[in-house]
């Protein structure tokens, strides 16, 4: 059992619809599962994830708990939606003393390797940056907009831009909305993404911009909630205190269960220090996974609690709105993993589709982005121990810092000199550049 509880994960290169490049792993838990679900055919994937999950991985352990009289006998799903029947892990710690299950909260663990599965509004909010809504919308306009996003996406393309010496291209294809024709003139004319621009600007869709203040409005409840809940009342330093404003949507299509999205961080360089990013997602149910960057654990980064360094799976189920808070770019990297199966849905058939509303702010305008010496607007990042992404910068001392580069020290150009241009990133409190395209140039640290 234990040879698929260690099998090695794989490595590949992948590009994102904003142009950043990472690499994706694959898992083990689907073999676990898979294994699990031989063993109690009449069990329901999610009950048995949950159950795996709260046994640590143990297939052995998490069978026995299936096979005992007291746990909850499984209800076959009449829908296609994955959250029917989810339940929170609560509901399948044991008590040792009586070897019944107890409502008491399991230690939720994403160790080394694993990937720990949260459905639980409540677990996912207390675990991740992130918190979730399912059922947004009514689920008929939830039907609607499908329907009218897998027509656009017809015409969608996938991203391909240049990673070293190679022409990656993002395993899934993508549209881009703004919500004005001013705004799409200026994201064609102003705006720059690796280096180059996205050609195929499009308005929101009716649809779209009908949802457009009901989203907004949730992301900001849902951001004045998480500052009383996880940070005491006092808003992260970086985050805007200005309301968020969805001006923006990326719209990603997955059609089929090998398109994904690998591990990456989304570009700040338009939205500033610590945003928020709203995702709704329509269609097949796909897993979202999010895995900390080291730098940003609270132990030292050559000795991360183990607990911590696994990976997190949330499944999107349709019509579920995922708040990616303003810890998420900064501190954690996320993915879309491909996956043997998926469960069609009525709609959509074998098709994901994933809105990212996102706030670009107007003192991130790209007339304010520090240019490097080629004269391209520079790309804003963070440092962190990441050493593929920030090179020289990456000494402790640092992370966390923002700084600017120039793209083609992102994306190497063999027909370029190699460009080593970068700039501080200087902000205040809220995120604002102290001196909107004046930070001070200082050495590398
Ligand atoms: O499809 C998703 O859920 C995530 C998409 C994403 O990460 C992105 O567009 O940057
Ligand atoms: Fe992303």
């Amino acid at each position: 059992m234990d040879a698929f509880v260690t099998r090695k994960q794989k490595k590949r290169k992948t590009s994102t619809s904003d142009g950043t490049a990472e690499e994706s792993y694959e898992e083990s838990t689907d073999i676990k599962l898979a294994i699990l679900a031989s063993l109690h055919p009449e069990a329901e994937q999610e009950m048995l994830l949950d159950i795996l999950l709260a046994h640590d991985g143990d297939v052995q352990a998490a069978s026995k708990m299936l096979k005992s009289p007291s746990t909850p006998r499984p209800v076959k799903k009449t829908t296609n939606s994955t959250i029917a029947g989810q339940t929170s892990l609560r509901s399948f710690t044991i008590d040792p003393s009586s070897g019944e299950p107890s409502s008491k909260k399991p230690k939720l663990l994403s160790k080394k390797g694993q990937t720990l599965y949260l459905y639980d509004p409540q677990d996912i909010s207390e675990h991740t940056p992130c918190s979730i809504i399912h059922n947004f919308l009514p689920a008929e306009e939830a039907n609607e907009l499908l329907s009218e996003l897998l027509e656009e996406a017809k015409t969608f393309q996938k991203a391909s831009f240049k990673l070293f010496d190679n022409i990656v291209s993002s395993p899934h294809t993508s549209g881009f909305y703004v919500g004005s024709q001013k705004e799409l003139q200026e994201q064609k004319d102003d705006y720059h993404y690796n280096g180059g621009r996205i050609v195929d600007v499009r308005t929101l869709t009716p649809k779209l911009e009908a949802i457009r203040t009901r989203v907004q409005e949730t992301v900001n409840s849902a951001i004045q909630e998480r500052i009383r809940t996880h940070h005491g009342g006092q808003k992260p330093k970086y985050q805007p205190s200005e309301p968020w404003c969805a001006n923006a949507a990326f719209v990603n299509c997955y059609n089929g269960p090998q398109e994904s999205v690998g591990w990456h961080t989304d570009q700040l360089t338009y939205l500033g220090p610590r945003p928020t990013i709203a995702s709704l997602s329509l269609g097949v149910t796909r897993e979202f996974r999010l895995r900390r960057i080291s730098s940003f654990l609270s132990s030292s980064s050559s000795n991360p609690d183990p607990n911590l360094t696994g990976q997190i799976s949330l499944p999107l189920p349709h019509n579920s709105l995922l708040i990616m808070h303003s810890t998420t770019q900064e501190e954690w990297k996320h993915s879309v993993a491909p996956t043997a199966t998926i469960t069609p849905h009525p709609i959509a058939k074998n098709i994901r589709i994933n809105i990212t509303y996102r706030h670009y702010r107007s003192q991130f305008h790209p007339k304010y982005t520090p240019k490097c010496h080629c004269g391209v607007p520079g790309v804003l990042r963070v440092v962190t121990n990441d050493a593929k992404a920030n090179g020289e910068r990456e000494r402790k001392e640092n992370w966390g810092r923002y700084f600017y580069m120039c793209h083609a020290g992102n994306v190497p150009d063999p027909s370029r000199t190699k460009c080593y241009w970068f700039l501080w990133g200087d902000f205040d409190e809220d995120g604002n550049p102290k001196d909107t395209g004046q930070a001070n140039q200082t050495k590398p640290g």
